[in-house]
């Protein structure tokens, strides 16, 4: 389970999260929602290890990870997807998925067939550049890398951003079996409360650096409350 307790997190002088606390369980998708601007990336990079908090804890399987950096993390089974997605442009699907490999064992540096079970569209495409693919094929190239990671914590920043809907489903379908096979805890951030509410198991929402309202995910489709933060 990921545990984050009173995390605090600043750029500079400007404070971006304030006694931020939540959780995530294996088998489960934990959503974190909000408006532009509210310091879900921030929390995300936090959690990735891109940003080191000025307090409070975050810990991963009852392990500290403050202070353990981006790679350490990889290597523990920690999977970011950026928002943006950070796609190499210059290079084919394949050498994109490559880049995967400096986090895991020689013996494992091979790309898993079941990327290509999940994403098929990605095998056909394995010579075409990154630059070259859908801002939808993008997101489920850079899904595709972090799940050759083995990760056992999925983090998901605005997987549906920009897409186009068909695309959406698939992805969709994807965080769904990921999660019934009951592996990996999935953290994802989404501003569209649809998508949200069809999958969250849990959720949390941020409001200017704060977590404002959380509970279980069956109660974001009738919340008035979600409806207000986000502005819908
Ligand atoms: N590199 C940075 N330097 C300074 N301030 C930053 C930086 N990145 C983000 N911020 C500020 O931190 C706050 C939270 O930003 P963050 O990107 O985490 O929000 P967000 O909820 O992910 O928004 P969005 O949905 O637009 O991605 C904002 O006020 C933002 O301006």
């Amino acid at each position: 389970m990921l545990k984050v307790n009173h995390l605090n997190v600043a750029y500079g002088a400007s404070q971006a999260l304030y006694d931020v606390s939540m959780q995530a369980e294996i088998g489960k998708v934990t959503c974190v929602l909000g408006r532009n601007g509210v310091g879900k990336t921030t929390l995300m990079k936090a959690l990735a290890g891109h940003l080191q908090p000025v307090n409070g804890q975050i810990r991963w399987r009852d392990q500290l990870l403050v202070g353990q950096s981006a790679a350490q993390r990889a290597k523990a089974g920690i999977a970011y997807v950026p928002q943006g997605r950070d796609i190499f442009a210059q290079l084919t699907v394949e050498e994109n998925l490559q880049t995967a490999f400096s986090a895991l064992p020689r013996g494992q540096r091979r790309i898993d067939p079941e990327v290509f079970a999940l994403f098929p569209v990605l095998q056909q495409m394995l010579k075409r550049r990154g630059g070259d693919l859908s801002g939808g094929q993008q997101q489920q190239l850079a899904i595709a890398r972090a799940l050759l990671l083995r990760p056992k914590l999925l983090i998901l920043d605005e997987p549906t951003e920009g897409i186009q809907p068909s695309i959406i489903k698939d992805i969709q379908a994807v965080i769904e079996l990921l999660r019934d096979r009951g592996q990996m805890a999935i953290v994802l951030v989404e501003q569209y409360l649809e998508f949200a509410a069809e999958l969250a198991d849990d959720f949390i929402i941020l409001e200017r650096g704060r977590v404002v309202a959380e509970g279980p995910g069956h109660e974001l489709k009738q919340s008035e409350q979600a409806r207000t933060l986000l502005a819908i």
